[in-house]
């Protein structure tokens, strides 16, 4: 396919409630899209670094820049790309994996709505609506997190996940169980926070019955990963530490977890994504779709993904979960699942109403 010339758009969008994380609060969303244009169609892609390096390196600014300086050039040097050579093509830039997530979703967007085939097709998805999970960060109080719970469970949410931090952790496990019973699907993310040392401690937590611990140690800690799995019953799951497939066959040949958050823009992109899911599947390592707070265009090509065979209920909640007003048509809760896309592409793109109010700048990097 030919490339005419890709489109770095900077814009922002505040969240509906600022998410607590043991790696700080996120209030708004710092959107770096990007567009590429070719003869037979526009696609569209969205990073998802946060504003600030506190979840991993990348941030949005530094994947504007890595976008507009190198990604975008080489891609463009090219001439004739398709969406599954953008890795090969971009691998000499190293890392910036979000960077390179947002461009492949741009090419794979332009490239299928060229063929007129949706993504779910593309990937083989094997169904139409998702159930949906809602991530909740750390609140005041434990009073204020099971009403916020209980909040999204009227709402239809099939699973839920708390955020959690040294000293806010069993308890607000605890109080979820007393007030919602055992049978409730309930995970918990430390994003990194705990060490080896914190085991025992973490290890209170076995008698909860969670579906999995998420990523309690360090991104660097595949090793002792592994040594907090045989010193804690409930299923370790990691999200920062797998950036690609090979770091989740490390994983998975040190017995470092036993589930594995996928987050397309983490690994550098859907295909990726995809490349870890059948690994993980082969593995018997179950897999679930992270999120990143993402605008409806992360959240189409997240919802095709968590239709494939084999994805556990993840964190692919409703558009108003973050935003008043989503950038494309709002992903809508309806009996607890969302809806994969099926038009071509992703199948949503920016309104131009909400992206002309939010824009704030763009660069245009001609072929
Ligand atoms: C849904 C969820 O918990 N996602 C991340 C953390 C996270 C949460 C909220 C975010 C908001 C703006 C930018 C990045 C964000 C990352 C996680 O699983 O670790
Ligand atoms: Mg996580």
């Amino acid at each position: 396919m030919k490339l005419d010339g890709i489109e770095i758009v900077r814009a922002s969008i505040s969240l509906r409630d600022p998410i607590r994380t043991s790696f700080g609060s996120l209030a708004r969303r710092d959107l770096v899209l990007v567009r590429a244009v070719t003869p037979d169609a526009d696609g569209w892609g969205e990073c998802v670094a946060p504003t600030d390096p506190l979840y991993s390196s990348e941030y949005a600014d530094a994947a504007a820049t890595v976008l507009e300086r190198f990604l975008a050039p080489r891609l463009l040097e090219r001439g004739e790309v398709t969406a599954e050579t953008v890795a090969e093509v971009l691998h000499p830039i190293r890392g910036h994996r979000m960077a390179k997530a947002a461009i492949e979703a741009a090419v794979l967007d332009a490239q299928l709505r060229s063929w007129g085939v949706s993504f779910a097709d593309y990937l083989g998805a094997t169904r139409d609506r998702v159930p949906a999970g809602v991530s909740i960060g750390i609140r005041q109080s434990v009073g204020e997190l099971v009403d916020v719970v209980a909040g999204f469970l009227n709402e239809g949410y099939r699973r839920i996940k708390i955020k959690i931090a040294p000293g806010w952790d069993v308890e607000p496990v605890r109080a979820l169980r007393a007030e919602f019973g055992d049978d409730l699907p309930l995970q918990v993310d430390a994003n990194c926070a705990y060490t080896l040392a914190d085991a025992e401690h973490l290890a209170r937590l076995d008698e909860f019955g969670l579906q999995l611990l998420e990523q309690p140690l360090g991104e660097e800690q595949m090793r002792q990963h592994a040594e907090l799995a045989r010193l804690v019953r409930t299923p370790i799951a990691l999200d920062e530490t797998i950036l690609s497939a090979e770091s989740a066959a490390d994983a998975v040949g040190l017995k470092a977890c036993r589930i594995v958050n996928i987050k397309p823009g983490r690994v550098g992109g859907y295909l990726e994504g995809r490349r870890i899911h059948d690994l993980c599947r082969a593995n018997g390592i179950a897999v679930w779709c992270g999120g990143m707070a993402e605008t409806g265009l992360g959240r189409a090509g997240n919802v095709a993904l968590a239709a494939l065979p084999g994805f556990m209920p993840g964190d692919n909640s409703a558009s108003d979960r973050y935003f008043e007003q989503d950038l494309t048509e709002p992903f809508l809760l309806e009996d607890g699942h969302l809806k994969v896309p099926t038009g071509p592409g992703f199948g949503v793109a920016p309104r131009r109403e909400v992206l002309k109010r939010i824009i704030d700048t763009t660069a245009w990097i001609a072929a």
